[in-house]
């Protein structure tokens, strides 16, 4: 499998390293805009290969999309993180040129591609990349759910002083500090309900953790995170190398499910060979619902700044 990175900063070389350290992949080209830059982080991941013992091969490049050819898979990373105090909506005017023009030099270079949307504000940034590529829905897949599930999941381990491996929670919704929806109705330890080991008080508060998860750590950081955003992103590659129809929450355009058009948004798809394989509707209560409902008129919001 080929695998493209665009954007070679912070979130897209640890989005390579893990996918070679997982070795699933034969190639990843990172490509960058800033000169030298995708080249220059290609080069010392190399130099980890015989140490981490992984055969991916990768390659940089400046802003030359010939390179990326024939890639099966493209991430794209390129763009501004926050700062602390802002929101990832503001990253929008400066985000979507530049992710309109990404999407567009990838799929000339490699019409089959899956695209996997990570920059900023993710869901109206996926949502731009179909209006902006017209590929099949099922190719592009916005990366969110898969990290904000995955803090969920550490927040709920540390409330219940439970290893993390014990856990299963999903976060659904759009990818923005008030528009997760972290489903703490279902979330389980070895398939006991969590809740029947913390307080109603105690599981509010792992929401509202889960929910800031991104503002605390670009908060610590003073840029947003880039380990759990790498990982998530491989995970997902992982899946559709593996063709292992794995359900990740992540952002797909929705037509008719959960009662929502014309809209990407965070829910459960089954991820495998040909991006997204079924987008699985599950139940959700009359507040989950209204959540939902909330979630997605702040996603359409910010779709109307494009
Ligand atoms: N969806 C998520 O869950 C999630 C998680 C973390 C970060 N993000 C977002 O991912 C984006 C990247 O974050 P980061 O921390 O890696 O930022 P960063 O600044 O470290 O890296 C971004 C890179 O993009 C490059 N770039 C800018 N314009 C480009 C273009 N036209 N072509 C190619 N490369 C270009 C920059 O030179 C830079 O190296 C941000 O928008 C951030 O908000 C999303
Ligand atoms: O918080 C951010 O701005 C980056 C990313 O969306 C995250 O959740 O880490």
């Amino acid at each position: 499998m080929k695998v493209t990175v665009v954007g070679a900063g912070a979130v897209g070389a640890s989005c390579a390293e893990y996918i070679a350290i997982k070795d699933f992949a034969s190639e990843v080209v990172l490509v960058d805009i800033k000169e030298g830059f995708a080249e220059g982080k290609a080069m010392d991941l190399m130099q980890t290969a015989s140490l981490n013992g992984f055969d991916t091969k990768i390659t940089g490049a400046t802003n030359d999309y010939s390179k990326t050819a024939g890639s099966d898979v493209a991430v794209i990373t390129s763009g501004i993180p926050r700062k602390p105090g802002m929101t990832r909506e503001e990253l929008i005017s400066t985000n979507a040129g530049i992710v309109k023009s990404v999407a567009e030099s990838l799929i000339k270079e490699s019409p089959n591609v899956i695209i996997i949307v990570v920059s900023n504000p993710m869901d109206t940034m996926t949502y731009l990349t179909h209006k902006a590529t017209g590929l099949p829905k099922n190719r592009i897949i916005g990366m969110g759910g898969a990290l904000d599930s995955a803090r969920f999941k550490y927040r709920l381990a540390e409330a219940v002083d439970a290893p993390i491996s014990d856990i299963d929670g999903m976060v659904i919704g759009g990818h923005s500090d008030t528009g997760m929806i972290p489903l703490t109705r279902l979330a389980t330890r070895n398939s006991v309900p969590v809740n029947e080991f913390i307080s109603a008080e105690r599981m509010e508060e792992v929401k509202q953790a889960t929910k800031v998860g991104g503002a605390t750590l670009t908060k610590l950081l003073g840029t947003s995170a880039w380990y759990a955003p790498g990982a998530a992103v491989s995970a997902m590659v992982q899946a559709i190398a593996l063709d292992a129809k794995k359900m990740f929450p992540c952002s797909c355009l929705l037509e008719g499910e959960y009662g929502l058009s014309d809209i990407c948004i965070g829910v459960p798809a089954l991820i495998g060979a040909n991006g997204v394989e079924e987008i699985v509707e599950i139940g959700l209560n009359d507040a989950e619902k209204e959540e939902l409902t909330n979630s997605a008129d702040a996603v359409r919001k910010t779709n109307g700044l494009l």
